[in-house]
């Protein structure tokens, strides 16, 4: 019997990198209102101060700060109200010491003015005095122009995913057409007599397909887009016209089961047959996740990938190869991990990278990592997991307590 060649995960993602890091990424420019998620394609240099203006960041009186300084609650200072600043226009009002005037939070703040004393620290005393009863200090209660950002700073990195908190810098520097990446194209087939759509009838014997869904919400939340979903039975020839098809407007082609040795595991025979130079790895040193196959095509320039046909695995392989992969084409920086404890001492396959989906739990001051010890072919192992953990093939496992540090799903 034929056993698998495997190879080391690192080894695999660098016969990956050597084919994809030529690949020319397309771009699109598209407004902000759109871009949420989506990753940056150039720097953001700003062109402009932000404020661009000095500006209260309360509501109250500007003032020149030194005549405040004797200001306490029995003994409070007088100063004269010259007036009103009026929110978003630039004023001609100036003060000199004594005088005060009248601002909004956001307002603008008038010359000879360096600070704003909170309303709630005054009073107003016949027509136009003010009664201040607290001191402030050069600078307080204001911000000025380019605190918040100057003219010619690298405000946002090319490969930086657009978060909420970057469309509104974006649209404080009135920049409202960017240019992103293009998401890779991916075809997902899910083989297999037994598997049947999730929307059709179930009979006995017969299991609903999870991974194409399932792969799709990975894929996309990762810079891909699922333009084809196809659910096959077990039959050499439709899979070969259905890959050779996806290949002709796919950059990946993803085919989930029939990867390992069975009578029906077809997948890698099928992607070695219609693809030049071919099949470059079946069989990866992971647990769980060995029968993986990937394979390129030179003519369509696709790689084709056979994913084993449990759900845990699938995403698994398909997270540690693949968004990895598109993360480092796109100068995308690693996402955080989350620092948390071992619940339980684990046994490592020697030789083999372990990866442990697990369960975060709230601990004092940080997480504890449940390991989910469900077979990777169980749902439920997926839905307790909130990400997971590898453990390096040196590694001779860990004990309870151990750090690891946690990817999220
Ligand atoms: N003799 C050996 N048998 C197996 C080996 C091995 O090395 N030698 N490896 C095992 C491992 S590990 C895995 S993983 C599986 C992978 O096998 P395949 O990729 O060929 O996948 P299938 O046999 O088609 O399916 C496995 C399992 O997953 C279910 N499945 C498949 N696709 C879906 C889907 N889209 N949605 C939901 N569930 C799916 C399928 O019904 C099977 O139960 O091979 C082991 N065997
Ligand atoms: O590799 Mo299988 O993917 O261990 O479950």
């Amino acid at each position: 019997m034929k056993l698998l060649k495997v190879d080391e995960v690192e080894r695999v993602q660098e016969k990956i990198w050597n084919i994809v890091n030529n690949w020319n990424l397309n771009t699109e420019i598209i407004n902000i209102s759109e871009a949420s998620g989506r990753i940056l394609a150039h720097d953001i240099i700003t062109k402009e101060d932000i404020p661009g203006f000095t500006r209260s960041t309360v509501d109250g009186y500007a003032v020149f700060s030194k005549d405040t300084a004797a200001a306490g609650d029995s003994i409070p200072v007088f100063l004269k109200n010259i007036g009103v600043i009026e929110m978003g226009q630039a004023s001609d009002l100036e003060i000199i010491s004594g005088q005060c005037v009248e601002i909004s939070t956001g307002g603008m703040l008038p010359k000879g003015a360096n600070g704003v004393v909170m309303v709630e620290y005054t009073e107003n005393f016949g027509e136009d005095g003010v009664a201040v009863s607290s001191s402030i200090s050069e600078g307080e209660n204001v911000v000025y122009p380019n605190e918040d950002v100057s003219k010619g700073q690298l405000i946002l990195r090319k490969g930086s995913k657009l978060l909420p908190q970057s469309i509104g810098v974006l649209s404080a520097l009135g920049i409202t057409e960017i240019k992103v990446y293009k998401p890779l194209s991916l075809t997902i087939i899910s083989t297999g007599d037994e598997i049947v759509s999730p929307e059709k009838p179930l009979e006995l014997g017969k299991v609903r397909d999870i991974n194409s869904l399932a792969l799709k919400a990975l894929a996309e939340k990762n810079g891909y887009s699922v333009i084809d979903i196809f659910v096959l039975k077990d039959d050499e020839d439709l899979l070969r016209e259905t890959v050779k098809k996806a290949m002709e407007k796919s950059d990946l082609v993803a085919v989930s089961g029939g990867s390992s040795q069975g009578k029906k595991d077809i997948t890698a025979k099928v992607l070695d047959n219609i693809s030049s130079p071919g099949v470059f790895t079946h069989g990866m040193a992971i647990k769980p996740g060995k029968p993986t196959i990937v394979a390129y095509d030179e003519n369509s320039k696709t790689l084709l990938i056979g994913l084993p046909g449990h759900p845990v695995s699938a995403m698994l392989v398909f997270d540690i190869l693949f968004n990895k992969m598109i993360k480092k084409l796109m100068e995308v920086e690693e996402e955080l991990e989350i620092p948390a404890k071992v619940t339980t001492n684990l046994a490592s396959s020697p030789g083999k990278t372990t990866c442990w989906p697990v369960k975060l739990l709230k601990d004092k001051g940080g997480y504890l990592a449940k390991p989910i010890f469900g077979k990777s072919g169980l749902i439920t192992s997926l839905l307790g997991a909130d990400g997971y953990f590898s453990v390096n093939r040196n590694h001779e496992g860990l004990e309870k307590g151990d750090e690891v540090w946690v990817k999220l799903f």
